[in-house]
């Protein structure tokens, strides 16, 4: 489990130092104090922009600018992180520098974040990403292999905008396409049947849903490239390939697809595939943050969703009003009050 958590020039916070004692943790303040910037903060000791997707510059704290850095400490090891002004984000482990995939190794960090609410309503590239990060908590190998596909197919595109056709450009990338795009596509079917036995296998007050992947792409990817180089050229980018899939979800017991649940039953349909991919994960080190996740769910569900994070191997840390907080968790929770102070946010840690 992560222990403890220095976060040093990042967004509002000029210096916190945080000690997680392993209850599930209750952050909670005024608008604007700084809660989900801890949780982005703790979104970074994984790979990739976090949860707000931010570039590393925007992470800086303004009135300072001068880079941020977190430092935290796992029971196995120490992650830094850090970006300095104009320069990409550095990872080191153990002292000693790495790149930011091997973050995927040391903690699972999983997310629901309000800018999700429509995630069954908008665009696939949204769920793309949902997915890809479920499938990452199971196998850290998937952001590498989703990297390479990635920057063959950014290469892939740049010669079909250039009008190359000399075929002898396109083999290698296309093979790399083809060898990444089969990794993908399997640790993404294997990530969603990990994700709905957990569901069928668990207790839990949150509907379960059935899970398919769409557009993955034709099976055999590296004939149809070669195959449709000309199609594609005219296009200007490559049109299929698992870079275009899709994540459904239907509400299993109203047979509905989520896109046409209510608001809140798609809250819950979030919630339910967050808790199971946690529990799938059972063993590894979990850390699952939800942002003020209990809105637009009824009393009943609140009331679960308490009672199955403290039951969680998972270590759990969330946003949320505080009377509430107290309320439903009382002595099952760590809590953490953050305040806005003239140094920028606070963070007090609070024994109700
Ligand atoms: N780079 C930055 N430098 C300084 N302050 C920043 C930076 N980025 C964001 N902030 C400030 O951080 C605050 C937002 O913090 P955060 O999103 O954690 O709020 P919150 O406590 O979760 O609030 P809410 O309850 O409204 O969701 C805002 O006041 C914003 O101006």
């Amino acid at each position: 489990m992560l222990r403890n958590l220095t976060i040093l020039q990042f967004r509002s916070h000029r210096r916190a130092e945080i000690a997680f004692d392993g209850r599930p943790v209750a952050i909670y303040g005024p608008n604007g104090a700084g809660k989900t910037n801890i949780l982005e903060a703790v979104s970074l000791l994984s790979p990739g922009r976090g949860l707000r997707r931010a570039q590393a510059e925007e992470l800086m704290r303004r009135a300072e600018a001068v880079g941020w850095k977190l430092r935290a400490t796992t029971d196995a090891h120490e992650i830094e992180t850090s970006a300095l002004p104009g320069e990409p984000r550095r990872v080191e482990i153990d002292g000693k520098a790495a790149p930011q995939v091997a973050l995927a190794q040391i903690l699972r960090v999983l997310w629901l974040v309000p800018s999700m609410d429509r995630l069954w309503i908008e665009g696939a590239e949204g769920r793309r990403r949902f997915l890809d990060r479920m499938v990452m908590s199971f196998t850290p190998a998937h952001a590498e292999a989703t990297l390479t596909y990635e920057k063959a197919m950014r290469e892939r595109n740049r010669l079909l905008k250039d009008m190359v056709r000399d075929p002898n450009w396109y083999h290698a990338l296309e093979g790399q396409m083809a060898e990444a795009g089969a990794a993908i596509r399997a640790n993404r079917t294997a990530a969603l049947e990990r994700i709905m036995a957990a569901q069928a296998g668990a207790a839990t007050a949150f509907p379960a849903a059935r899970l398919v992947l769409e557009n993955q792409g034709p099976d055999d990817l590296a004939a149809a490239l070669d195959a449709n180089r000309g199609r594609d050229m005219a296009a200007g980018r490559t049109l299929e390939g698992p870079h275009r899939a899709d994540l459904l979800a239907t509400y299993v017991e109203k047979d509905a697809p989520a896109a046409q649940c209510s608001t809140g039953e798609q809250k819950a349909l979030l919630i339910s595939l967050i808790l199971a991919n946690a529990r799938a994960l059972a063993g590894e080190d979990v850390v699952l943050l939800l942002d003020e996740v209990a809105a637009h769910l009824d009393s009943g569900r609140r009331a679960a969703l308490y009672d199955e994070i403290c039951a969680m191997d998972a270590q759990v840390m969330m946003t949320g009003t505080g009377a509430e907080l107290f309320e439903a968790l009382g002595a099952r929770g760590q809590y953490l009050e953050v305040v806005e102070g003239p140094q920028g946010s606070q963070v007090l840690e609070v024994e109700p």
